[in-house]
């Protein structure tokens, strides 16, 4: 196996702007705003995901709200973000607002205007939403993770499998009606899991202690003095809410929470928040992973302290206590001296046990350290990574080549590796490139190679330093691929490409210029899609993940 930098790359001349094409249609229903699909309008220096799945204005429309406006409105679908999607009724235009659900009559105060559509805060619901169920979590209501806990599951599975349809229709510039005929779109694979399934939570430590309290049913912030380790407040950096546990992580990382509110704030143990403005204190972030022995199969647990400095003694305590619950074997300390609020520090300590954990997915063992990316959902990334390789149609004897884009720690690649000639794996992270390669050791892999680079920055050398590829696999994170890729992509005419997103505005808008090409640009699509399937890997939260197969034409 072989690190370095991507070939051709000394010297190239990127783009400094993202060309992506502004596409009109940005609904995620096509019930809520009216549709314009063709022409094109210029290229634009960028595309947010939101700007890609926010609402085009009516063309007819005169009616502008006022921000502070209070208006009357009707939830008629979920957008990004899982932000409800309202029409002001007699003139359509169209109202997003964050926790509106299906079907909920509710009055709603306009706080932004963004142009062709405005947002809302939700002060009174009138009536509530369809298939209302009562959420478990006690902090469901205010907390950002989870905001359709209280939408019956089989309803947020249909919202999520619109919104992908609608996406790939009208951004992606797919005709509904052919597509619908050659059953292109597969119905979304529910997690069996939906509550204990996510690996890793990250936890703050704040100084300012942030507790939601319902007036008029409008949730009002009142701040109160004091440390809190929680989550943050929506839309805030400094302000904590307080948590006891979080239905969304493992029954042991939820033991281990339980123990570090107890004792914590204990003055005698000296130990201080960090406070984000002042820049003073010692606790930033408390993370916890949750794996599996590969021999045992019980639940294996870190615990990572980020702090602001080295100080193992102001720690001891917690160590002790902490290290007494049996599925903890691993307690770490990144250290963050710096004011940026990240949780990956200059320097990591192994306070007790080993330095990684593992968790086994398709029959290989993984090593996950710290800072490791991995899938948040171990139980829903067998399920996806099994729908993946079914989709490469792999002819399992050795003789192909697969491109992993986007590789992360090789995770996708290597659960192929066994079925192919040789598996390339190409990722901007450095530490998970070399994660790849000992998780390829580690399970006696020895055709993958992996290649730490930025995909974004591609010349017309790339490709040159290993075969052409049969299936090209490309998994990119939100903002989805540089068009330098898609361009190398649509050179290379791979004959399959298994393009799994974790957004499916900007996937859509990728196949697009995959199948249909870029005319602005004189660049050509060759690529037919075969079938969407979107697999729900995060229940009660508006992420979608899809894997969307592509055969050459
Ligand atoms: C959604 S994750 C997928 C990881 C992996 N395929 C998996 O299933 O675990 C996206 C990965 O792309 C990497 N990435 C993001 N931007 C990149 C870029 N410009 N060039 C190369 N890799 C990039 C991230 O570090 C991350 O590991």
């Amino acid at each position: 196996m072989a690190v370095g930098a991507f070939p051709g790359s000394a010297g190239a001349r990127w783009l400094t702007v993202r060309p992506w094409v502004r596409t009109p249609f940005r609904s995620t229903s096509s019930a809520s705003f009216s549709v314009h699909c063709s022409p094109r309008p210029p290229l634009s220096t960028s595309d947010s995901a939101e700007s890609l799945s926010s609402p085009s204005p009516p063309s007819d429309c005169s009616f502008f709200p006022k921000r502070g406006q209070t208006l009357e409105l009707v939830c008629e679908s979920l957008a990004f973000k899982g932000k409800g999607v309202c029409k002001v009724s007699d003139s359509g235009f169209v109202v997003l607002c964050d926790r509106a659900l299906p079907g909920e009559r509710f009055l709603g105060r306009v706080t932004r205007r963004k142009g062709s559509y405005a947002e809302v805060t939700k002060l009174k619901t009138i009536t509530p939403h369809r298939d209302l169920v009562k959420a478990p979590c006690a902090y469901a209501s205010y907390c950002g993770g989870c905001k359709t806990q209280n939408l019956l599951y089989e309803a947020q599975l249909m919202a999520k499998q619109q919104q992908v349809n609608d996406l790939i229709i009208h951004v992606g510039r797919f005709s509904s009606k052919d597509y619908k005929q050659d059953n292109i779109f597969k119905p979304i694979i529910p997690c069996e899991l939906q509550f204990g399934y996510r690996n890793k939570m990250e936890f703050s430590f704040g100084t300012r202690s942030w507790v939601p309290r319902i007036v008029d049913d409008a949730n009002l912030n009142l701040m109160e003095n004091g440390y809190a380790l929680g989550l943050h407040a929506p839309g805030s950096f400094d302000k904590i809410f307080h948590i006891d546990s979080c239905l969304l992580q493992s029954e042991a990382a939820n033991k281990v929470i339980a123990v570090i509110q107890d004792c914590w704030k204990d003055p005698n143990l000296g130990l201080t928040p960090y406070d984000v403005q002042s820049h003073k204190g010692f606790l930033r972030h408390l993370m916890l992973r949750t794996g599996r022995d590969k021999k045992t199969g019980f639940s294996e647990v870190m615990v990572n302290f980020i702090t602001s400095s080295y100080k193992p003694k102001m720690l001891e305590h917690l160590v002790r206590k902490i290290s007494a619950i049996p599925e903890v074997v691993s307690i770490m300390n990144n250290v963050n001296t710096s004011i940026g609020n990240t949780t990956i520090g200059e320097e990591e300590y192994t306070l007790y046990g080993k330095s990684t954990i593992s968790e086994v997915l398709r029959g290989l063992t993984f090593c996950i350290s710290a800072n490791s990316f991995f899938q948040t959902n171990s139980f829903q990334a067998e399920v996806l990574y099994k729908l993946i390789e079914e989709f490469c149609c792999l002819k399992g004897d050795q003789s192909e080549i697969v491109l992993d884009l986007f590789c992360g720690t090789g995770t996708i690649g290597l659960t192929l590796a066994r079925r192919v000639r040789h598996v390339y794996g190409y990722e901007v992270v450095k530490e998970a490139v070399s994660d790849a390669q000992q998780n390829a050791a580690l399970n006696g892999i020895h055709n993958a190679t992996f290649v730490q680079g930025d995909l974004n920055k591609i010349d017309d050398k790339f490709g040159s330093n290993f075969p052409k590829p049969d299936i090209v696999i490309s998994d990119p994170n939100r903002p989805g691929m540089h068009l330098k890729l898609i361009q190398y992509l649509l050179k290379l005419q791979a004959s399959r490409v298994v393009y799994v997103s974790c957004n499916p505005a900007t996937c859509a808008r990728d196949l697009d210029y995959l199948c249909h090409g870029l005319p602005e640009t004189n660049i050509k699509g060759c690529y037919k899609l075969r079938s969407v399937q979107p697999v729900d890997m995060f229940p009660h939260t508006p992420h979608i993940e899809c894997i969307c197969v592509l055969e050459l034409c």
